[in-house]
């Protein structure tokens, strides 16, 4: 699910608990981490293990990452050091130095930072007070996201590529899927494109469903040029399945695991996750790359889950070497061997009627080590606290070499009962998916229209291309015949647009209209259109002008996307201290805008209704950011209004001039 706009620049859900309260102490993960051996191959083994614990219990630091899409991001960047970096140089705060913020090395661009500093801290102290209120307007917008440092790591790893249609199976609350999403506009050509204030997963090509990871439905697209609409399964080329764990890697942020923490999670979540896992690898394309991570280090979680897909893929799927990517991040590699302990930490040797008592699955133990090695274990990434200051992460990059459906070459504890899997028993499986779908009463469809069965969400419905009210639309806005028309959705069952139209990539045609009644969609594309009341802007109007005056505004999301399809006759050049009226006002009376600004002459001209505002901002005209700005007004009789949210309007005033409205 999206992530929310808006989430707090805080301590994470742990926020009412004081640190000082914490008896960093926890017998029972100390005796299970003990004899697990996480790191026989280093050369003091014990010592390191020491480190590790230590680690566990230091405060961690705040990191970020600049978020936004690359051009807007660089400029970020660029004013984040030079208006608020060098005020950082010199702090203390309670007697105690606070290092300036400092680039994370293996990073991309160096656009992530970690600030060694307690959030509460950075919260209290006088000097960071002005860094908070940036960091918290900059969250607020999407243009920073606070993130552990580790977790930036699987977008990363999986070199994603903008033509890849990508799935990420478990990812609510959703800062991966936008770093996912952030990596599509990586494409200068496409960068031109981007949205200043974008909710990043309004973008047009995300679609939000809402299934069970692990029974995933097929989803069906229409073949390429099919004649009868043949159909076939659409395959991934990167899936992200950052699974549900346990989460002991988080022991620095969610200090109620040093109370809580038990085995018993991570024996719970085993199945669910090594589902997850095999559901993802046959949505997989051949040739394509799945991500799996948990934060947790628990090899239950971790190397089982792994080896026992790979062990059930027969050869079909394989682990990659990332060692040459981000030669920076220090890291050490997967676990050979574990030893298996039920929620009491009793031991178990093999999978037998005990262990099985014990609720532990076969999938658990590791394989004889001539497998592990065959399957290269050691190029799981596993990250660790002491290693660069951070939390505890597990990745493991797959590639799916061929078709799934190989049988094992060797047998092993873990498959002495299992068969296979393979690409064919997909639609086998589908029957049962959707069985299991229809038991679960969150996803029984809710009502049945003329013929199309939708679930408790507002139905995606295509808006018929020559569709009258569109063409209006169109040919007011001038915008070009080739912008793809087609693409034009409305959330309700009759296609008629009532409110608001929305506009998506061209494959979430296909993906949409050949599922329906199929796979739950939530959310998609972006707010293109939205009807406005245009009764006050016509009671003053002369008869002309009402002709001219369209009920369809175009929404702030949309305007960098169709900016460059616009022919320009509603694209009004406006200075900074127009914009700065426009910000600092709401419905700013025509005579409030500065004489020498711009848009004063422009307004004769102007139609009523809405028009786009362009100003070049730069530091040679008084900005602290550089960049070319875009904006949907309102014009009426007698004002003139910035159509953005209050937040976009704080957040635009925060980087265009360092203070908020
Ligand atoms: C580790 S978190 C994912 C975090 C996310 N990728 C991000 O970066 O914001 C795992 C998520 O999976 C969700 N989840 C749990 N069971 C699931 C299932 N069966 N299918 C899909 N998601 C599931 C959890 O609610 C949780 O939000």
């Amino acid at each position: 699910m999206a992530r929310k706009k808006g989430k707090s620049f805080g301590q994470g859900k742990r926020a009412g608990f004081q640190r000082e309260e914490i008896v960093f102490e926890n017998e029972k993960f100390e005796s299970y981490y003990a004899v697990q051996n996480l790191f026989a191959h280093k050369e003091s083994p014990e010592q390191e293990y020491k480190l590790l614990i230590e680690f566990m219990k230091k405060q961690l630091p705040t990191t970020f990452r600049i978020s936004g899409f690359r051009k807007h991001a660089v400029e970020l960047k660029k004013h984040f050091e030079k208006y608020y970096v060098p005020d950082l140089q010199n702090v203390t705060y309670e007697g105690q130095n606070i290092p300036p913020p400092q680039v994370l090395s293996w990073y991309p661009d160096d656009l992530a930072y970690m600030i060694d500093a307690r959030k509460e801290t950075i919260r209290k102290s006088p000097p960071l007070k002005r860094l908070q209120r940036f960091l918290v307007c900059e969250t607020e917008a999407g243009n920073i996201s606070r993130q552990e440092a580790v977790s930036m790591l699987p977008p990363l790893f999986l070199d994603f590529e903008p033509h890849h249609v990508v799935l990420d199976m478990c990812a609510a609350p959703g800062s991966k899927t936008a770093q996912l999403i952030e990596a599509i506009y990586k494409d200068p050509k496409r960068a031109q494109m981007l949205v200043h204030q974008i909710n990043r997963l309004n973008s047009p090509n995300v679609l939000v469903i809402n299934h069970d990871a692990s029974q995933m439905p097929n989803i069906y697209v229409e073949k390429k040029e099919a004649a009868d609409g043949e159909k076939e399964i659409l395959k991934f080329d990167r899936i992200l399945a950052d699974v549900p764990c346990s989460g002991d890697g988080t022991f620095r942020k969610n200090l109620m695991l040093w109370k809580e923490w038990s085995q018993s999670s991570a024996l719970t979540l085993h199945n669910l996750q090594l589902k997850i896992l095999m559901r993802g690898l046959q949505m997989l394309k051949v040739g394509g790359v799945l991500a799996y991570s948990t934060c947790s280090m628990n090899p239950i979680e971790n190397e089982s889950v792994v080896a026992a897909a790979l062990k059930s893929c027969g050869g079909s799927v394989q682990l990659l070497d990332v060692s040459d990517k981000m030669p920076e991040l220090l890291r050490e590699p997967g676990l050979c061997n574990w030893k298996v302990m039920d929620e009491q930490l009793k031991q178990y040797a093999e999978y037998n009627d005990d262990a099985k008592a014990a609720k532990l699955c076969p999938t658990m133990w590791p394989l004889p080590i001539n497998e592990m090695k065959e399957y290269h274990m050691e190029r799981c990434v596993r990250l660790y606290p002491q290693l660069q200051n951070t939390g505890g992460f597990f990745i493991a990059l797959l590639q799916k070499t061929e078709v799934l459906g190989r049988e094992p070459s060797t047998a092993s504890p873990s498959s002495d009962k299992k068969r296979a899997v393979s690409e064919d028993s997909e639609n086998a499986s589908e029957t049962k998916r959707a069985k299991t779908a229809e038991n679960n009463t969150s996803l029984v469809p809710k009502k049945t229209i003329a013929g199309n069965t939708y679930f408790d969400e507002e139905p995606f419905t295509y808006i018929k291309p020559d569709y009258e009210e569109l063409d209006k639309i169109m040919n007011h806005y001038g915008i070009d015949s080739s912008f793809p028309r087609d693409q034009f959705f409305v959330r309700n069952q009759t296609g008629i647009p009532v409110r608001s139209i929305y506009f998506a990539c061209k494959l979430f045609k296909n993906v949409i209209e050949s599922n329906i009644n199929r796979v739950k969609f939530v959310h998609g594309g972006v707010r293109f259109f939205v009807k406005q009341d245009v009764s006050n802007t016509l009671k003053n109007s002369a008869a002309e002008i009402q002709t001219d005056v369209c009920n369809f505004r175009i929404h702030s999301d949309a305007v960098n996307i169709i900016y460059p399809y616009l022919n320009g006759r509603h694209i009004y050049d406006a200075s900074v201290e127009d914009l700065r009226t426009l910000i600092d006002n709401d419905y700013p009376h025509l005579a409030q805008f500065p004489e020498n600004g711009t848009l004063s002459k422009k307004f004769e001209g102007m139609s009523y209704g809405c028009n786009i505002v362009r100003v070049e901002a730069s530091e040679s005209v008084g900005c602290q950011i550089n960049m070319q700005i875009l904006c949907p007004i309102w014009r009426s009789p007698s004002s003139c209004n910035l159509m953005l949210a209050r937040k976009e309007k704080e957040n635009l005033a925060l980087e265009l001039f360092g203070k908020l409205k």
